[in-house]
């Protein structure tokens, strides 16, 4: 691939509270249109890369470049070029799906005439059409989650991160929320997401592990399998987290 494919890049990226290293000094790239597994045990020091990488929290030592931004200086920059998806954070309950959707489509700055347009596509490509005028909070979790997703990229950013994005959901669903994560792939979005689910660490390009604040692994799952001599992702991550001091 192309030098100027990269649109995450970082370097002994290293996040310490007093003496305490959350994240260790990682070091990785992902490319345009990738889609990058985030992949570790609680604790690892996962939420802490990623607040750095969106901007939101600044390391304490190492380089890093989002989407050509750099994370020390240029974190609103960074902010308008990716999007966010996270478990806990995301739609308005009391709000319906139309009014949702144009309310991000508003935060991102997009023009009334895009919001509409936008609008009507999504809840075509969704078969949410039915649901427009009903309330958020009456939508079940998969379809929350989908739509969450869908307005996550509603500005088609350059990236976008998904924090545990499935959390809930069975596996089908799981499976429906991924052809949504390939159709943004496909359009040129970089995704980078974490996960506790071994099914959706295999529908990854690439995979990190990071155990104790370290990037331990990172590989394609095939590889990744081969190395460890594993026949699933489950036993490679079980190899790596059982030695793990931190967790609970
Ligand atoms: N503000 C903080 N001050 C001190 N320690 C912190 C702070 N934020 C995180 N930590 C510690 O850093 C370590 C990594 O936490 P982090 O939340 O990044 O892990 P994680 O991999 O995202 O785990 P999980 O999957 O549970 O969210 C943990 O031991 C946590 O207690």
């Amino acid at each position: 691939m192309m030098q100027d494919d990269k649109v995450i890049v970082c370097e002994k990226l290293t996040k310490r509270f007093g003496d305490f290293i959350a994240t260790n000094e990682i070091t990785f790239n992902v490319h345009k249109g990738e889609i990058f597994g985030f992949l570790g045990a609680n604790g690892a020091g996962k939420t802490t890369a990623m607040r750095m990488l969106c901007g939101l929290s600044s390391p304490s030592s190492g380089k890093a470049t989002i989407a050509g931004y750099d994370v020390y200086t240029q974190t609103e920059l960074i902010k308008k070029n990716i999007g966010y998806m996270s478990q806990k954070f995301s739609l308005y309950e009391n709000l319906t799906v139309r009014e949702n959707i144009e309310f991000f489509g508003g935060i991102y700055g997009l023009s009334d005439e895009r919001i509409k347009s936008k609008t009507d596509e999504l809840l075509r490509v969704l078969g949410l059409k039915s649901e427009a005028n009903k309330l958020v909070a009456s939508l079940p979790l998969g379809w929350k989650q989908k739509l969450s997703f869908s307005v996550a990229v509603l500005h088609d950013p350059q990236i976008v991160f998904l924090d545990e994005p499935t959390g809930g959901v069975d596996p089908v669903t799981r499976r429906q929320f991924w052809d949504l994560i390939y159709e943004a792939a496909d359009r040129g979005i970089t995704v980078f997401v974490t996960t506790h689910y071994m099914d959706e660490a295999e529908y990854c390009n690439r995979i990190s592990i990071m155990v104790d604040g370290r990037m331990e692994v990172l590989d394609t799952p095939t590889n990744l399998k081969h190395s460890f001599q594993a026949r699933s992702m489950d036993e490679v991550f079980y190899q790596l987290a059982r030695g793990a001091k931190r967790g609970d």
